[in-house]
C-alpha cells in the first residue's frame, strides 16, 4: 500500500477535459496511467460526470477556466508535471468568429506554454490536427502520407489557420527554460477526423438522416478516402507519449505524431454508415446524386443565408463550402511513427472500435425516444 502511494507522485493536467477528446483523455489516464497523483481538468464548461470520477484513489479536482486567461491558466498549472492541451474551439461551420477562434486556439496555446514556463511544468502534449496539412484550399488529395511527405500547406478558413499557428507555436517552444532551469518537452498530435462515444457531428448527421425518413443521400463519391481514427485511440496515443517525453525526450520533443488505428479507409460517408447503418439508416445511391457544381451552388447559399441572417439568428447547417471541400478531398495517413517513437499500438481493434461506437449511438437512440 505504501509503495503504490509512493509510486503515485505525479500531477497531470488536461485542458479541454470535458470535450469529446478529453473525456476520453481523462478516463484513459485514470485508467492507464498508475503513477498519476492528481489529475487537474481545467475546461470551460465543466461536466456532471466527474463527480463519479472523485471516488477513487486519485485526486481529480475539476477546475472551471478558460485557456485565453492567462492567470487562470498559470493558477491551474502551477505543480503540475505534465499538461495535455486538447482546449479548442472546433469550428468549421462558422458559429464563432475568425478573432474568437484565433484567441481560444492561438492566444490560449501561447498561455499554456507561458504557463509552463511560469510555473516549471516541463512535458506539454499538444493535440493538433490533421487539417494543420490538409485539405488545403486547392483540393489537392493526400494519399496514405506520413509526416514527412510532401504537401502545399495552404489555408484560408480561420480553424485550419489557427490550428497551425499553434502547433508551430508549441513546436518552437520545445527546449525553452522552464522555472527551475529545466527544458521545457513539447509535442504535437494530428488526429485525422475522429469518431467514437461522444461524437456530436455523427449524432447530427444522424438526425438528419431520421428527418429525411431514415436516409441519407450520397454526395461524395465513394472513392474520395478520408483519414478517421477512433477517439479511444487519440486518447491512449495522448497518455502514452506524456507518459515516454521523459525518458525520450531528445527523440520526441518538437516532434509531430499522426494519430491513427487500423480504422478503414473510406469516403466520409461510407465510413459514417458503418455505424449508422446498423441504427437503421440508409445512404442512398451508389454514385453521388447531385453534380459537384450543384452542391457547391447549395453550399455558397448556405455560407450567403449564414451572413444575410447573423443579424437575426445563428444559421449553421453542416454544408458550406469549406466542409464540402473537405469532405471531398482525399487525405488519409499512413505511418508508423508513432510506433516507432514510443512503442504506439492501437488499443483498440477496428471492431471494437465500431462495436463501442454503434453501441453508444443505439445508447443515445434510445434515450432519445
Ligand atoms: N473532433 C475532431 O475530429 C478533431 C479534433 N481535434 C482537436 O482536438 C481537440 C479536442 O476536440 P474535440 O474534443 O473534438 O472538441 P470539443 O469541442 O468536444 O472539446 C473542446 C473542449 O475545449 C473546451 N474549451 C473551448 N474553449 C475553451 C476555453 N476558452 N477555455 C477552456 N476550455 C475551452 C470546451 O469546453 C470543450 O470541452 C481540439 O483541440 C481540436 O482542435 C483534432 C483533430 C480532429
Ligand atoms: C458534404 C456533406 C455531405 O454528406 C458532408 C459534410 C461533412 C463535414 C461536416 C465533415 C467532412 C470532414 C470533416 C472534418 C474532418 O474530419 C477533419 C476535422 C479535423 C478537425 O480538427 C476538426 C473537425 C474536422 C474539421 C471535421 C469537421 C467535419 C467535416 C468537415
Amino acid at each position: 500500500m505504501a509503495d503504490f502511494a509512493q509510486a503515485q507522485k505525479l500531477v497531470y493536467l488536461v485542458t479541454g477535459g470535458c470535450g469529446f477528446l478529453g473525456e476520453h483523455v481523462v478516463r484513459m489516464l485514470l485508467q492507464r496511467e498508475p503513477r498519476l497523483r492528481e489529475l487537474r481538468i481545467f475546461d470551460l464548461h465543466l461536466g456532471s460526470w466527474l463527480e463519479e470520477l472523485k471516488t477513487g484513489t486519485v485526486q481529480v479536482t475539476a477546475i472551471q477556466g478558460d485557456v485565453t486567461q492567462a492567470d487562470e491558466v498559470a493558477a491551474a498549472m502551477a505543480g503540475a508535471h505534465v499538461v495535455i492541451h486538447t482546449a479548442g474551439l472546433v469550428d468549421v461551420f462558422g458559429r464563432a468568429s475568425p478573432e474568437t477562434i484565433h484567441e481560444v486556439n492561438v492566444q490560449g496555446t501561447q498561455n499554456v506554454i507561458e504557463a509552463c514556463v511560469q510555473t516549471g511544468t516541463q512535458f506539454l502534449v499538444y493535440t493538433s490536427s490533421m487539417e494543420v496539412v490538409g485539405p488545403n484550399i486547392k483540393g489537392h488529395p493526400f494519399y496514405r502520407g506520413n509526416e514527412d511527405t510532401p504537401y502545399e500547406a495552404v489555408h484560408r478558413h480561420p480553424y485550419p489557420c489557427s490550428k497551425a499557428l499553434a502547433e508551430q507555436l508549441v513546436l518552437e517552444a520545445n527546449g525553452r527554460e522552464v522555472h527551475g532551469g529545466l527544458p521545457l518537452v513539447t509535442c504535437a498530435l494530428r488526429p485525422t477526423g475522429i469518431y467514437g462515444e461522444g461524437h456530436q457531428i455523427m449524432r447530427d448527421i444522424y438526425h438528419q438522416g431520421l428527418r429525411l425518413g431514415g436516409r441519407l443521400f450520397r454526395a461524395i463519391p465513394a472513392s474520395v478516402e478520408h483519414g478517421r481514427v477512433y477517439v479511444g485511440n487519440v486518447a491512449w496515443m495522448h497518455v502514452l507519449v506524456a507518459r515516454e517525453l521523459e525518458q525520450r525526450a531528445a527523440l520526441m520533443g518538437g516532434q509531430v505524431y499522426f494519430c491513427y488505428d487500423k480504422s478503414p479507409y473510406k469516403s466520409y460517408e461510407d465510413f459514417n454508415m458503418e455505424f449508422l447503418g446498423p441504427c437503421g439508416l440508409r445512404l442512398v445511391g451508389t454514385r453521388p446524386l447531385l453534380p459537384y457544381w450543384l452542391l457547391m451552388l447549395l453550399a455558397v447559399l448556405n455560407a450567403l443565408l449564414q451572413w444575410l441572417l447573423r443579424p437575426l439568428l445563428l444559421y449553421a447547417p453542416l454544408l458550406n463550402p469549406y466542409t464540402l471541400a473537405m469532405a471531398n478531398t482525399t487525405f488519409t495517413v499512413s505511418t508508423n511513427k508513432a510506433q516507432r517513437h514510443f512503442g504506439y499500438e492501437p488499443l483498440f481493434s477496428w471492431e471494437e472500435s465500431r462495436t463501442r461506437t454503434i453501441l453508444w449511438m443505439q445508447a443515445k437512440d434510445s434515450v432519445a425516444q
